[in-house]
């Protein structure tokens, strides 16, 4: 695999200049007509450990605490769920029904741009019913980017040190609220990556010599191949300033940052892939060439932070993804997304925690929702003047 790499390095004159520059890179990148998105109310019945549940969001700040194992974590991904009807969690909607039963619902109430919509979403024995205002939404794809909002919870470590799919399906996650033909071409890709991997198991058990249905998957895989590539690069090139602005405010450090582009599509194109590779593809009965091997180095000074990074810069590293991922969101949907923060004062130390609510507080930035075992913890590090609604679970 070849790659395709932005490099940014850092600031020298340190935290006051990556200030400077992320509030230059704000306004390049967030317009003022930029509006705010808060869910004001969620109701939600039998949600995980949730039979019944009511609960209401009135500040921008809402700190929800209780102790271990009493549905904190469950709150934040039940408002998730109504952003994109599916859990954060997990990818099996039967694990967020409350056990034994056979379905849920959640319902809640979102202003955006100074109007207020009720969205109820259902599911019930493997069906499910989206209603945004009292409209019925028969595709999922058409009702995702409405209100967004981006997580940041302790397992989240994945996204550094797993394999590209999880890199994959973080960046698809991005891209599939932003443009909806990226959307469209990345659930066509799979289907027929599907359709052509089943041919070469065909293949490979009873071997014939008609090639029209592999001319028609090479054809298909190439062209929504190319088009996801394309987007994947241009994505790099727009996300990477934030992630560079973000990482250094979150440490206050100077490492050089990169974030590097793997992809086969660097190479050769999609077609001339799926040509040449046929013969490893029928051995292997799989397609072994293409966007669904891409991946996405995450280096810092050179090394491999997955490889050679301490714990702190991995979490910096992970908290200024996601602040890219939301500031990125923010520019191209137009409004700013809910942040969902799971128990992040257990994972980052005071200093990544000041630098990060400086962030969150600041000017580009909407509703928050966070939890934690400790209200006073909370108080203290937000301030005594900061107002913050505390739900008591
Ligand atoms: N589908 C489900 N049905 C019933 N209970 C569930 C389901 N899924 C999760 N739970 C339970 O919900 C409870 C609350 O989990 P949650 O992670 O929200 O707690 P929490 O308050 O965030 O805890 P912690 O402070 O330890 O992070 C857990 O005991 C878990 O077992």
């Amino acid at each position: 695999m070849s790659s395709y790499q932005y490099r940014y390095v850092s600031f020298p004159n340190g935290v006051c200049t990556v200030f400077l520059n992320l509030q230059r890179i704000y306004k390049k990148f967030c317009s003022p007509s930029i509006c705010l998105t808060t869910i004001r109310k969620i109701s939600v019945i039998q949600y995980r450990n949730y039979s019944t549940g009511n609960f209401e969001f009135s500040q921008p700040v809402t700190c929800i605490t209780g102790p271990n194992g009493s549905g904190k974590t469950n709150l934040l991904d039940a408002v998730y769920y109504l952003c994109y009807t599916k859990s954060y969690f997990t990818a099996y909607q039967q694990n967020v029904v409350q056990t034994g039963l056979d379905g849920f619902r959640v319902e809640g109430v979102f202003e955006k741009d100074g109007k207020t919509e009720t969205v109820s979403c259902k599911w019930k024995q493997g069906k499910k019913e989206l209603i945004c205002d009292g409209v019925e939404y028969d595709r999922v794809a058409e009702y995702i980017g409405k209100y967004a909002a981006v997580m940041i919870a302790p397992d989240d470590l994945e996204l550094i040190n797993n394999g590209g799919e999880e890199r994959r399906k973080w960046v698809d996650s991005i891209l599939g609220q932003t443009d909806k033909v990226y959307l469209e071409s990345l659930m066509q890709y799979q289907r027929v990556l599907q359709q052509r991997n089943a041919w070469l198991k065909q293949q490979f058990q009873n071997p014939s010599t008609d090639s029209i249905a592999l001319d028609f998957y090479n054809d298909q895989l190439a062209m929504h191949g190319e088009y996801i590539h394309q987007k994947r690069k241009l994505f790099l090139v727009e996300f990477l300033p934030l992630l560079d602005a973000y990482y250094h405010q979150l440490c206050g450090g100077r490492e050089e940052i990169k974030m590097i582009y793997e992809s086969d599509l660097l190479q050769k194109p999609m077609l001339q892939w799926l040509k040449e590779s046929l013969q490893n593809d029928l051995r292997l009965q799989r397609t072994t060439r293409g966007i669904h091997k891409d991946d996405w180095a995450y280096v810092l000074e050179n090394a491999l932070i997955r490889q050679f990074g301490s714990q702190g810069q991995k979490k910096s590293y992970l908290f200024a993804l996601k602040l890219a991922q939301y500031a990125y969101l923010s520019k191209v949907l137009g409004h700013l997304p809910i942040l969902l923060l799971d128990d992040i004062f257990e994972k980052l130390d005071q200093n990544r925690i000041e630098a990060l609510l400086r962030i969150i507080r600041g000017e580009g930035f909407g509703q928050v929702l966070l939890t934690d075992t400790h209200p006073e913890r909370v108080r203290a590090a937000f301030g005594a003047e900061a107002a913050i609604h505390f739900v008591q679970l």
